[in-house]
């Protein structure tokens, strides 16, 4: 379950070029799409609003250059953002001071990046306690904390390792468990698992489940890859030429894609795994099944019992109240129509 508001977004606006700021004035504040190219400026963000709630894993979405990265650099404050509005847990980041900035960076907020960042020269165990060490945490205690994250990840018994004694997914369980030495409250990843090869990657993003469910934290991570986004998400934020086109669930976003360029991105996604028996289901019937299936219940999950099924599936709630029915007709139905 995801709950409160811990970022907000509002009318974020980030562009490059000799004078941001007096070209945004210039164009009153909202510059048509046009004028960047012509007057030499790059609107890697445009006019973006959005919140981020307390548990939830957002991912940012969109093609190579449509400001994904700049975006997650304006809210972790890596980049000033030409201009709009951004809170961090009801506190004004844009008005925060450096130093309260740095405060909020070394403490709340955790980094992932997709070329591992570790530190070669470093063991494991030194990489991993490097951040507490920044933040002048005693030896002992820092220590201590990174054996923990160390173990966290599954690679106790590899502290002494260098990075280059390594595999790739093992070396980003070491910048993983490095972004969680600190406890964020908030933890970013920018295609974390990119560089791995397929096997790995499937692994890490397991891994990366498991962690979630242990660690409850809100996640912003940014992926090129629409399944793993329908994996890990609970909302999908898709980005094309600095803005955001779409920020909504998987389910949504396959359903009902707000444009072509969404649904290009969803075209080939998994309805088994992402659409849900609420979705589909049709009103409560006579005669109904005594098994029953959750609404939220995915229909990958359901489609051997319900086309198993001569009666329609009563559709329940969390009361276990019927709420509708779903016939083998639709399940299949569904199931045809994903690919
Ligand atoms: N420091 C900079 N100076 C000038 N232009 C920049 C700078 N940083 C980013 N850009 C431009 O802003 C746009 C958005 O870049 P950004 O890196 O945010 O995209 P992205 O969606 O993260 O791309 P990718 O998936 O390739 O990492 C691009 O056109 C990029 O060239």
């Amino acid at each position: 379950m995801t709950g409160d508001v811990q970022i907000k977004c509002r009318n974020i606006w980030k562009i490059f070029g000799d004078d941001p700021k007096g070209f945004l004035a210039r164009h009153n504040g909202a510059p048509e799409d046009d004028a960047f190219g012509d007057e030499g400026y790059i609107g890697a963000v445009r006019d973006v609003s959005f919140d981020v709630r307390q548990g939830e894993i957002l991912i940012i979405m969109g093609l190579s250059g449509s400001g994904k990265s700049t975006l997650i650099r304006c809210i972790t404050r890596l980049n000033d953002p030409t201009a709009g509005e951004m809170e961090y847990e009801g506190r004004d980041l844009l008005k925060a001071s450096e130093a309260e900035l740095i405060d909020i960076r070394r403490h709340k907020m955790g980094m992932v990046f997709q070329n591992f960042g570790l530190l070669p020269h470093r063991d494991v165990l030194s990489n991993v306690a490097f951040p507490l060490e920044v933040q002048g945490v005693a030896r002992a205690k820092r220590d201590a904390r990174a054996r923990e994250m160390i173990q966290l990840v599954g690679l106790e018994g590899r502290e002494a390792y260098f990075p280059r004694q390594l595999s790739g997914g093992q070396q980003q369980r070491v910048g993983i468990a490095r972004s969680l030495a600190v406890e964020p409250d908030i933890w970013f990843l920018d295609e974390p698992f990119s560089a791995l090869d397929p096997l790995i990657r499937t692994e890490m993003q397991d891994e990366f489940i498991r962690l979630q469910q242990l660690l409850k934290k809100t996640i912003v991570f940014i992926t090129h890859d629409f399944e793993e986004a329908t994996k890990l998400a609970d909302r999908i934020g898709i980005m094309k030429d600095g803005r955001m086109v779409q920020l909504a669930t998987p389910e949504e976003i396959v359903l009902n894609p707000a444009d072509e360029y969404v649904a290009e991105f969803a075209r080939n996604a998994p309805h088994a795994r992402i659409v849900s028996a609420r979705t589909i289901m049709g009103p409560v019937s006579e005669g109904m099944a005594a098994a029953t299936v959750p609404a939220d219940a995915k229909i990958g999950a359901i489609a051997a019992q319900v086309i198993g099924s001569d009666a329609p599936t009563p559709v329940v709630d969390e009361a276990g109240a019927p709420i509708g029915a779903i016939t083998r007709e639709t399940v299949s139905d569904a199931l045809f129509r994903a690919r």
